[in-house]
């Protein structure tokens, strides 16, 4: 098997029935308190180049939000419905996350905002951002992507986002607290720029916050409590575009990327990393179907791996092989 070192490998796990899900433009998955799967995606809507004017406010508004449920909350072994909610809240779906307690942060790149849901509230326990408002100030946000909550602090901390180039740090509450990050500069892109923070991964064993700087085909990660940059995990096989990140405790490192330009090499594929050193330990593909603009990566404590893709509207599964080779045996 080419693409991986030492004991560490992964592969599709092709008994799993998520993929004749019926499901929209698939933006964001989360693991819950109880390991289910937990899909947030569009329904009926799509984020396409007519989606939004020059000034990134949304077109689409005499859509009216989403009348299907956008979160879908899944047993990981057989896909089953277990449970779904978030209809007539949402335009254009994009990041989910899941804390400690089992609430759900999610951004909408339509409305700019971000919401804290119960996972059996249908009223907002928090909303940050101005409905339909792009902005860069304290309270507003411009296509925010996604949302990472500190287990220890319960500090909240917003990657902001398409058209804008920070992540910003609010106290539990929904405070201002700080931000950093500024704009690529024209030719090289610096330690604390970035083109699209896309994606974020907060790992409590090391007190930092790792982004995905989508369009600079990178991974920065920051220290939590003060935004100084850290390091940069990048590698060739990256290639153009790194859109989401994941931790795993234990110190594994998740990824996964974008479609190479035009003529160039590097496939669309998962990348797993050892968190500490930044190198790649094994790289994943689908064995059915294609990805084609894989969106977002979760993984659980026993390596088991869902993607989600926003073109192909698919859920893959992903297992560490050891595991499949026992059950086969
Ligand atoms: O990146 C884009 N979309 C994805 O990230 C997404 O759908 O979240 C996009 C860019 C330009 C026009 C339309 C969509």
């Amino acid at each position: 098997e080419k693409g991986h070192t030492g004991d560490f490998h992964i592969e599709e796990a092709v008994e799993w029935p998520g993929l004749d899900l019926k499901l929209g433009q698939v933006s964001g998955l989360a693991l819950d308190p109880e390991n289910n799967l937990v899909i947030f995606h569009r329904g009926d809507h799509v984020w396409d180049e007519n989606s939004f004017d020059s000034k990134f406010v949304y077109q689409q508004r005499g859509l009216g939000p989403i009348e299907q449920n956008t979160i879908l909350v899944l047993n990981p072994s057989n896909a089953k419905l277990l449970h779904s909610m978030g209809r007539s809240l949402f335009y254009l779906p994009h990041g989910l996350s899941i804390d400690k307690n089992g609430n759900y942060w999610v951004t909408d790149v339509a409305l700019h905002q971000v919401f804290k849901l119960g996972a059996h509230d249908k009223e907002p326990l928090l909303i940050l951002g101005v409905a339909l408002q792009p902005g860069s100030d304290r309270n507003h946000f411009c296509q925010p992507t996604d949302v990472a909550v500190d287990p220890i602090t319960g500090s909240i901390y917003i990657s902001d986002g398409y058209c804008n180039s920070r992540v910003i740090q609010f106290t539990p509450k929904g405070l201002y607290v700080m931000q950093w990050g500024e704009e690529t500069s024209l030719g090289r892109a610096r330690p604390g720029q970035f083109h699209i923070p896309h994606s974020l991964a907060l790992i409590p064993d090391f007190s930092q916050l790792c982004v995905a700087d989508r369009e600079n085909g990178r991974i920065q990660c920051f220290k939590l409590e003060t935004g100084e940059f850290i390091r940069e995990i990048k590698h060739k096989s990256f290639g153009r575009e790194l859109f989401a990140v994941s931790y795993v405790p234990g110190g594994f490192l998740f990824a996964v990327n974008g479609m190479p330009y035009p003529g160039e090499a590097e496939p669309v594929q998962g990348f797993v990393m050892n968190f500490s050193t930044g190198e790649i330990i094994d790289t994943f593909i689908p064995l059915r179907k294609n990805f084609e603009m894989p969106h977002d990566v979760v993984a659980s404590e026993d390596k088991t791996v869902f993607v989600g893709d926003v073109h192909a509207r698919a859920v893959w599964k992903f297992a560490s092989l050891e595991k499949m080779e026992h059950r086969s045996v």
